[in-house]
């Protein structure tokens, strides 16, 4: 997950502190000239380079792979986070500027003047610093609600399980994953976030459950939550909606298949083909689908898995259509 590595982003103040404390250092192993040139050459660094890499950490949000664009605009406001981004980029740049002025100024002083103007640069450096601070704050804060979104990859296969609550869903990802079973949580819902792997010809197929997002009608959905069935929509090569026929599930078929149009009809946009498939068969296949079966019995469960991996139709060559 590309925002797994962000490195934690330091405060104004935080930073102010260590780049004249640093300085303050560097200065008293020298004298005259020469110690404020190093003061000001050590604090610029500290503070420019530290800010530079705030900024470069970030993945390039007008390039990135839509489906983390549209993730992380359900967390975060991308466009206030890229925003802040620039102004942190240009505080580093300004700290540069001021180096420059200074050191000109430095050198061409006797050391007495020459202190003032360190003191001087210093002062306007702080002052840049701190009117970042709000900036910074922001992009923490960004870099904290995301790194620990669920490790879903883009540039791999992915099968979006659909359905009402209870038809059976995290039963199916559970019975078709293999090895990495893995409950993430999206900051956007309460609910946990299955996500499973299986391969097929040596491709890594990932199946993602979905609670909170796809299991009930569009209108009821707050914004966070439209946002991120919007991310879904980038992300997923094939839906499976899952009915339950039988009614163990609470909800009436009329109501399952009145929200398997919706989805289907959302999907459809980006061309993602969605799978009706009937489970819990052992108890009623009263339902129109595309496949049947029963993870129950374990019947008809392969059967869907081929038909999904058939819809993704995955050549590595040839990306998806959701990457055109
Ligand atoms: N008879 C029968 N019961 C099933 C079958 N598949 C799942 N169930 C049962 O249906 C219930 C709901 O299954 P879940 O897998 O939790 O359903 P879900 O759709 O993931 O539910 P949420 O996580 O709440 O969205 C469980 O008690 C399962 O044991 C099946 O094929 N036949």
């Amino acid at each position: 997950m590309i925002f797994e590595s962000l490195p934690t982003t330091p405060r104004s103040e935080e930073l102010l502190d260590k780049a004249f404390s640093r300085a303050a250092r560097s200065g008293r192993a020298k004298s005259g000239l020469e110690a404020q040139e190093s003061m000001l050459q050590t604090a610029s660094s500290i503070l420019s380079d530290n800010l530079e890499n705030v900024v470069t950490e970030w993945p390039d949000f007008g390039t990135v792979d839509p489906f983390y664009y549209e993730l992380a605009d359900a967390i975060v406001d991308v466009d206030l986070l890229r925003q802040s981004l620039s102004e942190v980029t240009w505080a580093s740049r300004q700290i540069g500027e001021i180096r420059r002025e200074y050191h000109s100024k430095i050198r061409n002083s006797d050391p007495e003047t020459a202190r003032k103007h360190r003191k001087q640069a210093f002062a306007r450096m702080a002052d840049i610093v701190e009117e970042i601070e709000g900036d910074l704050l922001r992009i923490g804060e960004a870099r904290d609600s995301l790194k620990d979104l669920p490790d879903i990859r883009p540039d791999e296969p992915a099968i979006v399980v659909a359905g009402y609550p209870n038809v059976g869903k995290s039963s199916f990802v559970n019975r078709v994953t293999r090895a990495s079973n893995e409950i993430a949580r999206y900051p956007f819902t309460t609910k946990g976030v299955q996500i499973g792997h299986f391969e097929r010809d040596r491709v890594r197929y990932q199946i993602i459950d979905t609670p909170g997002l796809l299991d009930r009608p569009e209108e009821d959905r707050n914004d966070i939550e439209k946002q991120a069935v919007s991310a879904l929509e980038h992300l997923a090569d094939a839906v499976l909606f899952v009915v339950d026929a039988s009614g163990a599930c609470g909800y009436p078929l009329d109501a399952q298949e009145e929200l398997r149009d919706a989805v289907e009809a959302r999907f459809a946009e980006r061309d993602v083909p969605v799978l009706t498939v009937c489970n819990k068969s052992d108890r009623s296949r009263d339902a129109e689908a595309d496949y049947y079966m029963s993870v129950e019995t374990d019947e008809g469960v392969e059967d869907v898995l081929d038909a999904a991996v058939a819809a993704v139709d995955w050549t590595p060559d040839i990306p998806p259509s959701r990457r055109e």
